[in-house]
């Protein structure tokens, strides 16, 4: 299990408790390699995202968990799958080799790229 990185903070009286979610996902005490990008990573895991695990919470946890959580489960893959299988993919700009990519961070409530990731889609 993932340390929790837990910040506390006191508006007004009202306690209110911070997961650093950024953090525990390149927490290398918890993940292999955190920093690099292997999605097989998840192939065999038995980690459960509906907030079981306080290693992988895309959804958060506890009472206010996403709502819509299952929904989600459902629509990313036939989504993903839907766009995969209806067009060719490239990179703008021409970029072949995805290492190229431009990862760099923006600061900010929610995570940004710097440079957004732009792909073109072509009829098959
Ligand atoms: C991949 C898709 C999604 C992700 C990663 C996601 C993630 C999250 C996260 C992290 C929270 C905050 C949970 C917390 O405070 O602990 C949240 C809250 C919420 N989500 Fe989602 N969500 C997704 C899709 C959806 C969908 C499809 C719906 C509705 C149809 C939805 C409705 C909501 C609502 C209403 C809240 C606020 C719940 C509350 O504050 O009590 N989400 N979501």
């Amino acid at each position: 299990m993932a340390n929790l990185k837990v910040y506390i903070a006191y508006p007004m009286a009202n306690l209110k408790v911070l997961i650093n979610v950024w953090e525990i996902g390149r927490d290398s005490n918890f993940w292999e390699d955190p920093l690099v990008f292997k999605p097989e990573r998840f192939w065999n895991s038995k980690l459960d995202v509906r907030g079981q695990d306080f290693g992988l919470i895309p959804f958060g946890a506890g009472r206010r968990i996403c709502p819509g959580l299952s929904l989600a489960l459902r629509m990313v893959s036939v989504m993903l799958g839907s766009l995969l299988n209806s067009f060719n993919w490239k990179l703008e700009a021409d970029i072949n080799d995805p290492e190229e990519l431009d990862m760099e961070e923006r600061f900010g409530i929610t995570l940004a790229k710097v440079q957004p990731l732009r792909a073109i889609p072509s009829l098959l």
